[in-house]
């Protein structure tokens, strides 16, 4: 099988460390900051698509981008109680300019409540501005203790997109949360990244938040991955920086907020969820070379007409807005560049020789399936588009696959560390509701609570909580994280 299910977690690493490299996707360890790492061009482009894509889906849904500066003065950023106690090991100080030493500490934003909640109560004062959305893609800083790793945990997270909403009922924050889930299902969806949406538990909610809602992938060595995360803040924020608006009914109020943020581990889980042993397989959706065309000759009598129809078909793909390129390399044989290419997982890949003019047809290749098989060179376009259609359908359905796979319903839970160093992927248990046993569950089994589904599942009808034995009201998700 050449896809990574079930490789363990030592060989996943050793393979995105390894992969992301080799395809020049993402310099990392290198440059001289601990959990910082550099986007090279081909890995620059990729991430550019998967930016565009999540612009797209706010931009559909009425969010305004902005940029809100990077520098947060203390005073500001301990505004906001609980918000600061959960963030404040984390936070990188800025305490010079030049030699001297600054009256204020300025924090290197570690998220951005605070900073557009201060905006917002000079641009806020009427429901009727409401409801707003704002989203910045900006790097936020966080001085992780837990070991940093590409694109992963990183203490400069590089594509960081946080949105940022007022609303004048608790009500409508909620629609809002609703609103953020469908966003992140759509933008995950075409990635083809498979997911469980979780309420967190009140003691892993986002520091200053009422309810923390998050998105979990599996990866394939079986660990869970925090792919994004929507979190109702209630009116802490609006009360602790005095966002108020004048509402209908005439009352001074302050507005309700969320917040929903997604950063660089959407670019890791869709190379790590569809890559395979060759290397990458990049979803044609957000591919930064859709086709490589592999010209195939034997001698200069025969290269001269395969070049000249290659450039043929290269142009009429570019002119349908379809990235082509042509491998003219000389010093590799065909077999290499196929080698090359497929580690880029460039999505299709045109194999094109003396036969094809003549029959006027193209050999293509899909990179997920790597079969070969002959199509006519006219309508390329056409048919371009409905193979990159086509992957991108096999590479969402076979993740999705795989992930429910890894989930298992547990009715009899050993509370013992054994037990829990034996789980791969995500254990669903009965659970009576209550955090006390949750906690319980957690520290006994040494895994990660990630929370309760959103809906009521049926399966825990008439079943127990492992810990006090009441009866279940919902299920507990448990998983090995990152
Ligand atoms: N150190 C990190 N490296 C990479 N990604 C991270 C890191 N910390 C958090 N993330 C990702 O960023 C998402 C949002 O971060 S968060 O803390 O949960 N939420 C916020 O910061 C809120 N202000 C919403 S933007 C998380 O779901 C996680 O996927
Ligand atoms: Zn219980």
């Amino acid at each position: 099988m050449r896809y990574l299910d079930d490789i363990n977690p030592e060989e996943f690493s050793e393979w995105f460390d390894t992969v992301i490299k080799e395809a020049e996707i993402y310099d990392y360890g290198r440059y001289p900051v601990k959990g910082m790492g550099v986007w090279m061009p081909y890995g620059f482009a990729l991430r550019k698509n998967i930016i565009e894509l999540i612009r797209k889906e706010h931009d559909s849904k009425g969010h305004e981008e902005i940029l809100l500066p990077l520098l947060i003065p203390e005073d500001l950023l301990i505004k906001e109680e609980e918000h600061i106690r959960g963030f404040r090991d984390e936070v990188y100080w800025v305490t010079h300019g030049g030699l001297d030493e600054l009256d204020v500490k300025l924090a290197l934003r570690p998220t951005s409540e605070t900073s557009i909640s201060l905006m917002e109560s000079y641009w806020l004062n009427s429901y009727k501005q409401l409801p707003k959305k704002f989203y910045q893609i900006v790097s936020i800083f966080r001085y992780e203790t837990k070991a940093t790793r590409a694109m992963i945990r990183l203490r400069e997270v590089s594509t960081f997109k946080e949105a940022h909403t007022a609303h004048s009922t608790f009500e409508d924050a909620d629609r809002q949360v609703r609103e953020a889930i469908e966003i992140y299902s759509t933008i995950f969806d075409q990635l083809g990244i498979p997911y469980v949406i979780s309420k967190r538990p009140d003691f892993d909610k986002f520091a200053g938040a009422l309810y923390t809602i998050a998105f979990d992938t599996v990866m394939p060595d079986g660990k869970v991955l925090q792919v994004g995360t929507v979190h109702h803040l209630g009116q802490n924020f609006s009360k602790s920086l005095d966002v108020k608006v004048l509402q209908e009914n005439g009352e001074n109020d302050y507005v309700w907020q969320t917040s929903y943020g997604l950063s660089d581990r959407v670019i890791a889980s869709t190379i790590s969820i569809h890559g395979d042993k060759r290397g990458l397989i990049l979803p044609y959706i957000i591919a930064p070379i859709k086709v490589v065309i592999i010209p195939i000759y034997f001698n200069d009598e025969e290269k001269k007409g395969v070049i000249e129809y290659s450039e043929e078909i290269r142009n009429e793909l570019e002119n349908c807005g379809i990235r082509t390129v042509i491998d003219t390399r000389t010093e590799l044989t065909p077999g290499k560049k196929f080698y090359d290419w497929e580690l880029r997982g460039v999505p299709i890949r045109l194999e094109i020789g003396k036969r094809e003019i003549s029959s006027k047809t193209v050999v293509i290749v899909t990179r997920d399936e790597l079969k070969k098989k002959s199509i006519a060179r006219e309508k390329i376009c056409e048919s371009v588009r409905k193979e990159g259609e086509e992957i991108d359908k096999r590479l969402r359905e076979r993740a999705k696959k795989k992930m429910e796979e890894k989930i298992s319903k547990v009715e009899k839970l050993e509370l013992t560390m054994e037990y829990g160093e034996r789980v791969r992927g995500i254990i669903e248990v009965p659970w009576c509701g209550s955090e006390d046993c949750a906690l319980k569950i957690q520290e006994r089994t040494g895994i990660r609570v990630l929370g309760s589904p959103i809906e009521k599942p049926e399966w825990i009808k008439g079943k127990t909580c492992p810990v006090c034995g009441r009866n279940a009201v919902t299920s507990l998700r448990l998983a090995k994280t990152y």
